[in-house]
């Protein structure tokens, strides 16, 4: 008890001295639009009360960023955010700092410094690894998984036709980006559905629940005070879980690379040999283990965190609006039909580039419903933005949310669903005006598998299937990601 009380001093005396510290950076952002403070927490006590709160809270912060074209300020404690969701600002941000504030942290015990948390030392020295690992020709020779695991996926909705709402999601593609993931990124063939347990999902999605929580409560922000919570026990246990899955999708890809060492079979159509995410780290780790078994492991669960949520949640917004949309279905359609010409074959990478209606509703669907709804930088030198200078320290929450959303951006019809928007001269002007993938130095390195697998279900999906929704009754959360927090039913009936 006397320990914890001398901690719980020591906590006081650091911030008491923080706050003395920073007061010069506090001036330099008075005048920028902020929630009511209060001593130790800042404004944090305006984000606690569960993801329905946050998604309400993080529109009212982007309606304000819209009428006043300034920066909002969040304190955590005595540390400032700055929300930005300004094209001119996220460039001047995204293209200056590859820095990550110390919350990101949080999610050590889970991904480690994996490339989306690492501390930029580490990440500058990584990205040159695994930088170019999902470059066009390795995400083009995984165009035939694509299509088989799409297929498969396609087959599996066919048992919901005619049936009541289901959950589309958890049921069907959270396994479908996974077990991709894991056969492509990963490069593990043989994959068998007993991985994704619904013990693996509850706990992944726990963890994220987590972390969030810790995240907005200032309290649990010291490790050592975290580590006294039963929600840090909690946290552990659902890591564990997790981690038994990544652990044994690289055993199983160490054996399987012992058996193909003597027959190359991974090539690319010009017949170089192509590596995996996980086989680069394996190689690493053989030749002169730059990347130990404990830092492998963690970035395979950086690629499964980066990847399987965000595509698999982004598949299910779009047959949300598609299903809700006939018109627009309808359209995506008669596309697929042009190009397929009423024939079951697979999609092949040509293909891809023709799909201009398809990938104008998956960038309109991710507009409207970023899986990343807000990501992050640290400010490691001070620096000028269009409207106030920015002291060092400081952070910025770079907006995808707020920005896709945004009127002076999209203009007046900037809440309607309207994939037209990015065909012909309609396309947005601006190259920092969707936020999606982030922007800059430290952008989403996925982007082009993300949607080559998804235009692949889609065409798949659509040749096949009807989708019909109540997206109208679509209600919105937010924890690490944009979530539905009015769950994730949809419909399914056959083309006919
Ligand atoms: C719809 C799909 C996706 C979306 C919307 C998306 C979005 C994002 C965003 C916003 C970031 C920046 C996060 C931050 O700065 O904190 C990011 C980073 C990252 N993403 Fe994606 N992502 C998608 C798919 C993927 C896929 C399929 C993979 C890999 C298979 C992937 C791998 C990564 C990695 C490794 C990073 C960290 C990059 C770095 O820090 O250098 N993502 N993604």
């Amino acid at each position: 008890m006397v320990t914890l009380l001398l901690l719980l001093l020591l906590v006081v005396i650091a911030y008491g001295l923080t706050y003395v510290y920073r007061r010069p950076a506090r001036a330099l952002l008075a005048g920028l639009p902020t929630y009511s403070q209060l001593p130790f927490i800042g404004n944090m006590h305006w984000f606690m009360g569960g993801g329905r709160l946050l998604y309400e809270r993080f529109s009212e912060i982007s309606e304000v960023i819209e009428k006043t074209k300034l920066p909002f300020v969040i304190w955590i404690g005595p540390y400032p955010v700055l929300v930005i969701s300004d094209p001119e600002d996220v460039i001047i941000v995204t293209n200056s700092f590859v820095e990550k504030p110390y919350f990101y942290n949080f999610a050590q015990n889970w991904v480690g410094n994996g490339l989306i948390t690492a501390p930029v030392k580490v990440w500058k020295q990584n990205i040159k690894i695994l930088g170019s690992t999902f470059n066009t020709s390795v995400v083009g020779s995984y165009q035939n998984i694509f299509n088989v695991q799409a297929r498969r996926c396609v087959e599996k909705l066919k048992k919901e036709v005619g049936g009541e709402p289901f959950d589309v999601l958890n049921k069907y593609l959270t396994l479908f980006t996974l077990e991709t993931i894991c056969q492509t990124a990963l490069g593990v063939l043989d994959i068998s559905e007993s991985i994704v347990t619904n013990e693996y999902c509850d706990a992944f999605n726990r963890i994220v629940e987590l972390l969030n929580g810790r995240g907005f409560n200032i309290f649990k922000h010291p490790t050592f005070l975290y580590q006294l919570t039963t929600d840090y026990r909690e946290l552990q246990k659902c890591i564990a879980v997790v981690h038994n899955v990544s652990e044994l999708v690289i055993t199983k890809r160490m054996r399987e690379r012992e058996m193909e060492k003597e027959n190359a079979k991974n090539e690319t159509s010009d017949g170089r040999p192509i590596k995996s995410f996980l086989d680069i780290l394996l190689d690493h780790n053989e030749a002169n283990l730059s990347f130990t078994e404990k830092e492998i492991k963690f970035e395979v669960n950086t690629i499964i965190v980066g990847g399987q949520e965000a595509v698999s949640i982004t598949l299910f917004y779009i047959l949300l609006m598609i299903g809700y949309k006939p018109h627009i279905q309808k359209k995506l359609y008669d596309e697929m039909q042009e190009i397929f010409g009423g024939t079951k074959r697979s999609v092949t990478k040509g293909d891809l580039s023709q799909m201009k209606y398809c990938e104008a509703v998956i960038l309109e669907t991710l507009r409207m419903y970023p899986p990343v709804p807000v990501s992050f930088r640290y400010a490691d030198k001070a620096i000028q933005l269009k409207s106030c200078r920015v002291p060092e320290g400081a952070s910025f929450g770079i907006n995808a949310l707020g920005a896709g959303r945004s009127r002076r951006i999209w203009g007046p019809d900037a809440l309607e669903y309207r994939p037209e928007r990015w065909l012909g001269a309609e396309r947005p002007g601006h190259p920092a005006a969707f936020l999606a993938f982030n922007y800059g130095r430290r952008a989403c390195i996925g982007k082009k598998y993300a949607m080559a697998l998804m235009k692949t279900f889609l065409a798949h999906c659509v040749l096949e299937l009807e989708v019909h929704s109540r997206a109208d009754q679509l209600r919105l959360k937010m924890d690490l990601g944009l979530k539905a927090a009015s769950g994730h039913l949809i419909q399914v009936g056959l083309r006919t």
